[in-house]
């Protein structure tokens, strides 16, 4: 917003004038050639002065300005995220040695913003010295004309405005410069953050997806990182069906949860559903296609209805319902105002497993075609897990398609298909059970090979392990656990 502002502010404000008197410039240079060619030489070599003066602005400004206004933007960016974490910060003492870091930063920002104040200064005086300069030589020669009789006083003036006018620009130029750099700065990072994201409204108005989605060499880097999370990803998922995503911290599973609902464009390869370019969708038409629980569940500072009704209009009905096919009414309804409970920045008045199950409530809002959940029973104690379930099943039973990302043997029993992600790849997909009996396999042998090697009469904690896994898995794949893909 603070980017989106300073590009307002360059736009609306009284700077931006100078670019438009700019393309007059010559035409007032080549009137006073026509009113005497001796003073159209000293307006133009005064011009270029000025001209050269500008580009010496900017080579020595543009760098300090830019290198300031990426600082300043992160900073203002780890205050929002401190405030956010306030009670992290206090609670672990923390804040003196944030206090330290903004205040080095901060440092920094002003350091830079003053020496490119003080460079541009010198320009400044610089500039100003020659525009002086140059009137004074316009009005000199000038006189000099009239006295040989080659002009007449008239024209003295007129040679005089037409000058001021035709240099203005540049003068103005110089003394914008430092909101230019800011604003154009700005810009830039609005256009790779929308690069990034997507969002572009006016696109295609499709109909509603019956709900089949497929990922086609699918590739995506995260904002700021030079390589990539997920690389060449291809898969398909029926319409109705129910995929569950597995695998280590890190294997790029958010990130192809944000690739299935739009959120994050792909760098190549394309996301479909029912066969079409989600890229070529509206985002809010889409929108109401998909619902989304993301792993940081982040609900806004509003009432329970407004979270659910993604802050549209508030249906009762389709709300309750929401709520119901979530499994989450009754516990709204023990709560001190039901609906119409206020719950804080952040969701901050509600437990976190309360938070994902009114997040859950609201993906399901409008009784999308698409759902994908992240990690939706991370906080979830044995009832809430249960009425997940329940949710998944009723949604299946709906034909809703549904992706979910979990680590938890419960959630993964009602999935059709399992995909085992690991280092942005895809290492396993397919049948439930094959790829669970895959896994287990696979981690049988692991812990029968670390069990077999000779360790002496010491006990060795691997082959600890590897028994316990060996004993932990016997029971079936429904004690799968994350660690051991
Ligand atoms: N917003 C982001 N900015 C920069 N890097 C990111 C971002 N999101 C993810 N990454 C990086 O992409 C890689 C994959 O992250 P991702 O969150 O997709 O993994 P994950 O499998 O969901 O992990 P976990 O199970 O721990 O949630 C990681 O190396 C991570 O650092």
């Amino acid at each position: 917003m603070r980017d989106f502002d300073t590009v307002r502010q360059f736009l609306t404000g009284s700077g931006i004038f100078a670019f438009f008197d700019a393309p007059w410039a010559p035409i007032f240079l080549a009137i006073i050639f026509l009113l005497h060619p001796m003073l159209g030489f000293i307006a133009l070599a005064g011009g270029g002065v000025l001209l050269a003066l500008a580009f010496a602005n900017n080579a020595v400004t543009r760098k300090p300005l830019e290198a300031a206004g990426r600082i300043s933007s992160a900073l203002s960016g780890a205050i929002d995220s401190s405030m956010r974490n306030a009670e992290v910060i206090e609670a672990m003492g923390m804040f003196q040695n944030f206090r330290h870091r903004w205040a080095a930063r901060q440092g920094d920002v002003l350091r830079l913003q003053a020496q490119a104040a003080d460079r541009a200064g010198v320009i400044m005086g610089l500039t100003k010295y020659t525009r002086l300069l140059l009137q004074t030589a316009m009005l000199g020669g000038g006189a000099w004309l009239a006295i040989h009789e080659q002009m007449s006083a008239g024209c003295i003036i007129a040679s005089s405005v037409l000058m001021g006018r035709a240099l203005a620009p540049v003068e103005q130029a110089i003394g914008i410069w430092k909101q230019f750099l800011g604003a154009r700065v700005a810009y830039r990072r609005l256009n790779g953050l929308l690069a990034a994201t997507t969002g572009a409204a006016g696109r295609s108005n499709p109909p509603r997806p019956a709900g089949a989605i497929s990922a086609d060499g699918i590739r995506a880097t995260p904002p700021g990182r030079a390589t990539p999370s997920l690389s060449d990803l291809t898969f398909e998922l029926g319409s109705g069906q129910v995929l569950g995503i597995i695998g280590p911290s890190g294997a790029g599973k958010s990130t192809l949860a944000r690739l299935l609902v739009g959120a994050w464009r792909p760098d190549a390869g394309t996301v479909r559903f029912d066969g079409s370019d989600i890229q070529s969708w509206d985002a809010e038409a889409r929108g109401t296609f998909v619902g989304y629980l993301p792993q940081d569940v982040e609900l806004f500072d509003s009432t329970i209805a407004e979270n659910i009704a993604r802050f549209g209009t508030l249906d009762g009905e389709a709300i309750v319902a929401a709520a119901r096919r979530a499994d989450v009414h009754e516990l709204i309804l023990r709560l001190p105002q039901g609906y119409d409970t206020s719950i804080g920045r952040g969701g901050s008045a509600l437990s976190g497993g309360q938070r994902q199950r009114i997040g859950l409530a609201r993906a399901v809002f409008g009784n999308p075609a698409i759902v994908v959940l992240d990690e939706p029973n991370s906080n979830l104690d044995d009832d809430g897990e249960a009425a997940l379930v329940h949710a998944v099943s009723q949604m299946k039973a709906t034909g809703t398609t549904v992706v979910i990302i979990s680590h938890r043997p419960s959630i993964l029993s009602a999935t059709d298909q399992i995909m085992v992600l690991e280092a942005g790849r895809i290492r396993l997909i397919g049948d439930r059970a094959e790829v669970l009996a895959a896994v287990t396999r696979s981690v049988i042998t692991a812990g029968e090979r670390a069990a077999d090697q000779p360790t002496g009469n010491q006990i060795d904690p691997a082959r600890q392990n590897a028994a316990a896994t060996r004993d932990r898995l016997a029971s079936g794949p429904g004690h799968f656990e994350q660690q051991a893909v």
